[in-house]
């Protein structure tokens, strides 16, 4: 997406520094269980009751034991079912009774809780799993899989919140603070269960500048119409104008807050060393501020999902009550015990204590009965208040009607009731009728909860002040800041007409947010007309939806489709104001073919794409190929067309022009390879060759999955052709007369389209590539 020119931007939150939850790690060997105590910790959660006494023991050596690994299968729903079905029929049968220095291990075993079976859990130490040929093998499938995005590695625990949002394909959600992006993923799959063209909107914000590129690369594995990353402190996030002079309100938030973090002991385990109480005390102030900058947004009827990896009441319990108690009656908790019975949950807590642990006082624990006595300790000099000159607010403290607000409905995940990591969620629900959106279709409103789903749900066919931070009281309207706004000053428009909805009057912007603009491509550019005709596209095509990176509405380089709801934000928004990093699906990018005027359409669609403009193209435009045919797209990197057997394939390329090709390849096992499921792959025709236009790196990988070993040879030659006198040069060991088409697709991954191999045994991924990846999903 939009071009980083630098931090500047980068928004600032008022707030100290809090924990990632992935800013700790440490390498799990370091420690050993025994040196995994910290006097502090024990002390505030013996006396907190988050379990009764007698299960400390369990509870304390759960912690100092390596979290095993999970997973989820993502993607629509026909593709993570055949991907399940591979991992139970192909891999969990070769990895009964494996013995590891004299002890046996059990395969890997479905979470029962998870909607649909789809996630997975490996009890297997990694030293097992390094070691034992079965899970070795199984490792390098998780790893390939986990590559292309069919699968995501993602602890337990954290898969919760966005199950409790109950999505549906029309919704708008906001995940307020989302990156590195796995709960975001799991939105984004609920808004698509068929990878179809939802009408919903997903807004992932972080207020980490650097962190939001993170979200904009894990949801690349799963493109989406409806997404807009944005970068803000979620406390003030601002309030976003629609056509017709409504503010968006949401249907679900999750509000997954920055935290202290002790509920990933079992990962980050420098947290042993670290824990005070004063963390959890610190961040109290910034997590109800975004939670009740959330409720602010949310929708009546609407479901707003708070979650920590901390047990830390002060970061929980004592959260939602002061939200609660500031809009008494406008929101309450919902009873969800119905849901997800499988999951093991300890009920929320309505008393607990609050204690300080400061410095000077060599980090002994002193305990506060009420705020009152605290601020005595503060005006007597015992405590001190912090370096600006804040004590604790009051809030931290259970209120006096802590009993009537169903704290109990609340949900602590302990570590050794289902061994995994610990986490708080609290699912509430603003007071109201349900609002629909204007936008939302009859069929958007069939469920399509993820929460809904079961394991045998029938497959679909195909795959196919500024912030006014201060008073979060406010209502939406009245709340989040409203630009600065200077009348008449028009966008400069294209070549052709300029698309007809504008914003009347054009916002300030910010100078320091330093991305690049967003602005829609006239439906009757040529260019449009170009891919409209190359492609065949059919009259649902969106070709008002074509959005580019510059104020213009120029098709200069990539074009990415939206639907209508980011559309419709895009346009009633300074983009700097809402401090939007990306938006949409890259569907259309420019082959670099200035010299070649011969061909019509300069535009291909990359692999992230390819699925969204699937549904649009016109009768005939796809191609069908088999495996052989992939194998020689995948062995060379510019076949000639001579090399292809005389088949339909062959024929349907030779009466076409030059550009882009939408090739889809039939599952089936032929040729040494097997495709599981159908996948579709762009391909480029010149004169006398063809190319896949997927990177180098992407194609190994799909050699490997597909036919077990990596048969591309090495490109002809790193350097691009020479471009002399308006022709390209002939590419090194290229048919006759033929142009070297170097294929600019670097870092275009295979992200969201359905293809399976089995044979990945050869993967030459090593095994800490995924303990790379725990870090991402932490
Ligand atoms: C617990 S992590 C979120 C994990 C994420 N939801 C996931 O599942 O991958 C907390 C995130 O909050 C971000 N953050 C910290 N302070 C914030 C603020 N004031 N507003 C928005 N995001 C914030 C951090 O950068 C971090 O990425």
């Amino acid at each position: 997406m939009g071009k980083h020119r630098g931090k500047k931007g980068a928004q600032r939150g008022g707030a100290r520094e809090p924990m990632n939850r992935d800013s700790n790690r440490g390498d799990w060997k370091s420690l050993t269980p025994a040196e995994k105590t910290n006097a502090a910790f024990e002390a505030y959660y013996k006396a907190q009751g988050i379990m009764s006494e007698d299960e400390w023991p369990q509870f304390i050596e759960s912690l100092r034991v390596e979290l095993p690994v999970t997973f989820r299968v993502t993607g629509s729903r026909a593709h993570a079912e055949t991907i399940n079905d591979i991992i139970k029929e192909s891999y969990v049968p070769n990895m009964q009774n494996v013995e590891f220095e004299g002890k046996k291990y059990d395969p890997p075993s479905q979470l029962p809780w998870y909607p649909g079976q789809l996630a997975w859990q490996i009890e297997a130490p990694k030293r097992v799993v390094r070691k034992t040929e079965p899970f070795k093998a199984f490792q390098r499938f998780l790893v390939g899989e986990t590559e292309v995005g069919n699968l995501s590695r993602q602890e337990a625990v954290s898969m919760i919140p966005p199950l409790f949002l109950d999505v549906e394909p029309h919704h708008y959600c906001l995940d307020m603070c989302a990156a590195p992006g796995s709960k975001t993923a799991q939105i984004i799959e609920a808004l698509n269960p068929h990878h179809t063209t939802s009408t919903g909107l997903l807004i992932a914000n972080d207020s980490d500048y650097k962190r939001t590129h993170m979200l904009v690369h894990q949801t690349g594995r799963m493109p989406s119409r409806g997404l807009i990353v944005t970068n803000f402190d979620a406390s003030m996030f601002p309030a976003i104008k629609l056509s017709g002079g409504k503010n968006l309100q949401f249907d679900r938030i999750l509000a997954d807050v920055p935290c202290s973090g002790d509920g990933t002991l079992r990962k980050n385990i420098e947290i042993w060393s670290k824990w005070g109480a004063a963390d959890g005390n610190s961040l109290h102030s910034l997590q109800l501020r975004i939670l009740e900058r959330a409720m602010a947004m949310l929708k009546p009827g609407g479901r707003l999902v708070y979650s920590t990896c901390s047990f830390n009441p002060s970061e929980d319990e004592s959260v939602i009550a002061a939200a609660l108690n500031n809009r008494p009656g406008k929101f309450s908790i919902v009873d969800v015990s119905a849901e997800m019975p499988e999951l093991k949950r300890r009920a929320g807590m309505s008393s607990w204590k609050v204690g300080t642990q400061p410095e000077s006082r060599k980090r002994e624990l002193t305990w506060y009965e009420s705020y009152e006595e605290y601020r005595k300790a503060v005006e007597s000099g015992v405590e001190k208040e912090n370096d600006r000159g804040r004590g604790l607010p009051s809030t931290l403290w259970p209120p006096a009607n802590a009993k009537e607000l169903n704290l109990e409905r609340c949900m602590r995940l302990l570590p050794h009731d289902q061994n995994t990591g610990g986490f708080f969620v609290c699912v509430l629900q603003k007071a109201g009728p349900a609002v629909s959106n204007d936008a939302a279709p009859a069929e958007a409103s069939a469920s399509s909860s993820s929460l809904k789903r079961s394991a045998t749900s029938p497959a679909p066919e195909a795959e196919t002040k500024r912030a006014r931070d201060k008073s979060p009281e406010a209502d939406l309207e009245t709340a989040a800041p409203s630009a600065e706004v200077t009348e008449g000053e028009a966008t400069p428009s294209a070549a052709t007409p300029a698309p007809a909805a504008k914003p009347e009057k054009k916002e300030k912007r910010d100078l320091s947010f330093r991305e690049d603009p967003l602005s829609y491509v006239d439906p009757y550019h040529e260019e449009v007309k170009s891919l409209i005709e190359r492609f065949k596209f059919k009259d649902t095509f969106p070709k008002d939806n074509l959005m580019v990176r510059n104020d213009y509405g120029d098709p200069l380089r990539t074009m990415y489709l939206t639907n209508d709801i980011v559309k419709d934000i895009i346009q009633h928004n300074d983009y700097t104001r809402l401090r939007i990093v990306s938006a949409g699906v890259k569907c259309f990018a420019r082959q670099d073919s200035q010299q070649r005027t011969e061909i019509r359409c300069k535009w291909r669609t990359p692999v992230d794409g390819i699925l969204e403009v699937l549904p649009h193209v016109g009768d005939g435009i796809v191609i069908s190929a088999n495996l052989a045919e992939l194998r020689t797209l995948l062995e060379d990197h510019y076949p000639a067309l001579d090399r292809f057997q005389d088949t339909e394939f062959k024929r349907a390329l030779e009466s076409r022009d030059m550009g882009c090709e939408v090739v889809k390849f039939e599952a089936g096992k032929s040729d040494g390879g097997e495709l599981r499921l159908p996948m579709w792959l762009p391909v480029w025709k010149a004169k006398m060759s063809l190319s896949l236009m997927i990177d180098k790196r992407e194609k190994s990988i799909l050699s490997l999955r597909t036919f077990g070993e990596d048969i591309c040879k090495p490109p002809p030659s790193q350097a691009k052709p020479k471009l002399t006198g308006g022709a390209a040069t002939e590419a090194e060991g290229q048919g006759e007369g033929e142009v070297a088409e170097v294929p600019e697709t670097e870092g275009e991954g295979l992200a969201g389209v359905a293809l399976v191999g089995e044979a990945v045994e050869n993967a030459v991924k090593s095994v800490e590539a995924l303990d790379e990846e725990d870090a991402m999903n932490a």
